[in-house]
């Protein structure tokens, strides 16, 4: 396949997975964003430029996780990579819950299909495809790519995802704390095997979320629980988890944030004293304190949008 475009600039949303019972099946996307400028070089120089969330810290040139994702999306469309420039603008903090890596290998594919002379050639399950590839599990690329909730499996045929209504009056909070915690040292403390009556819990409480994101947020409280995932990773972030429990107490409906450390809240618009008021017991202050930092982020509905520049 040809290239048409050389010079692309990418939009894609942090998520946030599981929202408690939907291990590493649900997602939701959020109106926090990284931009990625993409433009192909004469040359066979992969170059990458960082602002923000990772600068100096992320791997450059073909190593970094952006490039990795165009690279292999352009080799699986024929149309292999040679020069490069990234000009990353992130946003997204990193190892904390919001979906940075998705949020990356998500804008690598989604800058491949925009580079292509027919992007149609490449559809939104080859691209979860590739995603779920490098994530492991589809619950963060769903969302990114799609933007809303989404709701994601891995069939015969491979990683698919269907979108899932959100009432309008919900709205989400997150607690981003300073420290961070890589999303493999958070599944390393799951176990193999969980009791029955857990998994039985744990599936009407996910099936019960679809009915109360699309309808019924009154049932937040209730659909947010979780017994697959939340109390075995208590050990590896208790900060996290001490807020989860407290605020929950408190009637709100708080999980672990995809694999934490981040704290996600679902309330609806008329909670906010209530929310308010519990974020200042917690913190000291509802815009954040003692090493945590609340965002309210919209919730996304366009997924990741890709729009070319003039050639340079
Ligand atoms: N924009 C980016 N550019 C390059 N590498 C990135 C970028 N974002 C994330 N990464 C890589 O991914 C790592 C974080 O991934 P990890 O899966 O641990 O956390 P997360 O994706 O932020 O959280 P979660 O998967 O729980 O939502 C970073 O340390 C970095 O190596
Ligand atoms: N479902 C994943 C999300 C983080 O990538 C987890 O909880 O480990």
């Amino acid at each position: 396949m040809r290239l048409g475009a050389d010079h692309v600039l990418v939009r894609v949303p942090a998520t946030s997975a599981n929202l408690g019972p939907g291990f590493d099946a649900m997602g939701l996307a959020l109106g926090l964003y990284d931009e990625i400028e993409v433009q192909l070089v004469a040359s066979d120089e992969v170059r990458v430029d960082v602002a923000g969330e990772g600068a100096g810290e992320v791997p450059g040139g073909a190593d970094h996780l952006v490039v990795r994702a165009l690279q292999h999306t352009l080799e699986l469309a024929g149309a292999p990579l040679t020069g490069v420039h990234l000009r990353c603008t992130n946003r997204i903090p990193h190892g904390r819950g919001l979906g940075s890596s998705a949020a990356a290998v998500v804008s690598g594919i989604v800058a491949a299909r925009g580079l292509l002379a027919d992007p149609q050639a490449l559809d939104a399950r080859t691209m979860l495809g590739v995603a779920t590839e490098f994530e492991g599990h589809p619950d963060n690329a769903a969302p990114a790519l799609r933007g809303g909730a989404t709701l994601a499996w891995s069939g015969a045929d491979g990683p698919r995802a269907v979108d899932l209504e959100v009432d309008p009056r919900i709205r989400a909070t997150v607690l981003v704390p300073d420290v961070r915690l890589a999303t493999s040292r958070a599944r390393g403390v799951l176990p193999g095997h969980v009791p029955h009556a857990d998994a039985a819990f744990t599936a009407g409480r996910a099936a019960l979320l679809v009915e109360a994101l699309a309808r019924r947020p009154e049932l937040l409280l209730d659909a947010t629980e979780d017994r697959l995932h939340q109390e075995y990773r208590a050990g590896v972030m208790a900060g996290t988890a001490e807020l989860v429990r407290s605020l929950r107490a408190a009637g709100l409906a708080a999980t672990v944030s995809g694999a934490g450390p981040t704290v996600l809240v679902l309330t609806t618009a008329d909670a906010g004293p209530e929310l308010e008021s519990a974020l200042r017991d917690l913190l000291g202050d509802p815009r954040g304190g003692a090493g945590w930092h609340v965002g309210h982020p919209a919730i996304d509905t366009s997924g990741t949008t890709c729009r070319s520049l003039p050639h340079e």
